[in-house]
Order: C-alpha cells, then sequence, then structure tokens
C-alpha cells in the first residue's frame, strides 16, 4: 500500500501546479474531496498573496465552507453563469482522460459545474491512473423513492452489457445510507473493468430513478498528476483544450 505521506506530498505537487493555471479576475470551479481540499488551501494562499479577485463556484457544501473560512469568494452557480475553469480530484483517470467520480459523493454537483466551465483540469496522486476504468466502485446517485426498482434496473443494464451479477451495493456510513447534497442515495457498482464506458453511461442515464453516474466521459482536458518528489506530470486531450 502507498504510504499516506507520500499520497499527501504528492497531491500537494498537484494543486501548487493546478493553482498557476488560475488567472486574475477567473470564475472558478471548486472540486470536493482531500486533493481538491489541498488545492483550495493552495489557492487561497495564492489568492491572498497576490491580492488576486476571483470568483467561486462550489461542487459540495463541504468546499464551500472551506473556501469562505479561507476568505474566498464563493457564489451560486446560477448568479456566476459560465466558468473560466474547473480544479478537481478524481478516484480513477483512464489514458484518455475519461474518469470515475464521486468518491466523496459530490459527482452530480460535481459534473453540473465541470460541465459548465471552458476547461476541466483534475488534480490527482499516482495511485488515481488506471488503464481502464472501473476498479474503483462506480458510484451512481439516485432517488430513495422507490431505490431498489431503481437498482433493479441498474443491474439489468449491467447484465445487457455482458456484466452480469455485478452487485450495486448501498452506500452507508455508521449503519446509516450516506445522503448526498441533494438528500439523495449512493449505488456503488463493483464492475472491475469498463470495456465501454459510454455504452453503461447510456445506459445508466436512461433509467428514470437516476440522477447522475460518476462517469465523467470527455470532460477533463487536462489531469495534473502530482508525484511523490514534488514533480507532476501533466495528461493532456488536446481536441479538449
Ligand atoms: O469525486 C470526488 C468526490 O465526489 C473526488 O474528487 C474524488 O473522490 C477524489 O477524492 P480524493 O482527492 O479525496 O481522492
Amino acid at each position: 500500500m502507498t504510504d499516506p505521506a507520500t499520497i499527501d506530498l504528492s497531491k500537494d505537487a498537484a494543486a501548487r501546479a493546478a493553482v498557476q493555471l488560475v488567472e486574475n479576475g477567473m470564475k472558478l470551479g471548486l472540486g470536493t474531496g482531500s486533493t481538491a481540499k489541498v488545492f483550495v488551501d493552495r489557492l487561497a494562499e495564492r489568492v491572498h498573496a497576490e491580492g488576486m479577485d476571483l470568483r467561486c463556484a462550489s461542487t459540495s457544501k463541504a468546499t464551500a465552507d472551506q473556501a469562505r473560512n479561507l476568505g474566498l469568494v464563493v457564489m451560486e452557480l446560477d448568479d456566476l453563469g459560465w466558468l473560466d475553469l474547473t480544479i478537481d480530484g478524481a478516484d480513477e483517470v483512464d489514458p484518455d482522460l475519461n474518469l470515475i467520480k464521486g468518491g466523496g459523493a459530490a459527482h452530480l454537483r460535481e459534473k453540473i459545474v465541470a460541465t459548465a466551465s471552458d476547461r476541466m483540469v483534475v488534480v490527482a496522486d499516482q495511485g488515481k491512473v488506471v488503464d481502464c476504468l472501473g476498479k474503483f466502485k462506480l458510484p451512481v446517485e439516485v432517488i430513495p423513492f422507490g431505490w431498489q426498482s431503481t437498482r433493479t434496473h441498474i443491474e439489468r443494464v449491467l447484465e445487457e452489457l455482458g456484466m452480469a451479477e455485478r452487485p450495486a451495493i448501498l452506500r452507508e456510513r455508521d449503519g446509516k445510507p450516506v445522503l448526498t447534497d441533494e438528500s439523495n442515495l449512493i449505488l456503488d457498482l463493483a464492475l472491475e473493468q469498463i470495456h465501454d464506458a459510454r455504452a453503461l453511461a447510456r445506459g445508466l442515464s436512461s433509467i428514470a430513478g437516476v440522477v447522475e453516474h460518476g462517469l465523467f466521459l470527455n470532460i477533463c482536458s487536462l489531469a495534473i498528476i502530482g508525484c511523490p518528489d514534488g514533480s507532476v506530470v501533466e495528461l493532456r486531450r488536446e481536441d479538449l483544450e
């Protein structure tokens, strides 16, 4: 297992590099999770040191609280309109910069904010880079009403795609279902390997009780991967930049 201290240095390296992409006057989307949290810390340092004028939209209540406590201006996405840049973490990043997100149960707002931005950049450590998406359980946000029927529909979609008998697990914490910022539930799909992410995304989106899945396809144009020695590796999708 990777040493947690090593992971922290990597996150810090990615966050520091990402902060350099921010320009004065930008409207910025802020992600959720431990790497996004480090980014917000580094961002606030730069904003105060340079007297930058930024307006931010947050992907979660947790990040909004953190950013406001650090003196950043956080507004409603609808009051900001279109954003210049969103910086967020990811649970998996494949060679085409397709992602799995939602480990922090925030992928619905994360996708809304990322797709309301000119550019989405991911900050992550090397452990997130994979050849094929799917080892990390795919989060699917579902509405509580009839969630077990929704789970049955999800399992049918998986069966149709040859991913049969893969359980959709209700996410719980301390014996209680995890609720998203939208008061919905999360089903985590244990898939191992997602060979046709587009078909899976289509299938999941066609189910009535599914609010949003954690596949981010063709959204991220740059992934900044932090290394424990403080260096970073940049993975790019030129066609999305
Ligand atoms: O998608 C997310 C939250 O919904 C996070 O960005 C993702 O889980 C990565 O988090 P971390 O940086 O803590 O590993």
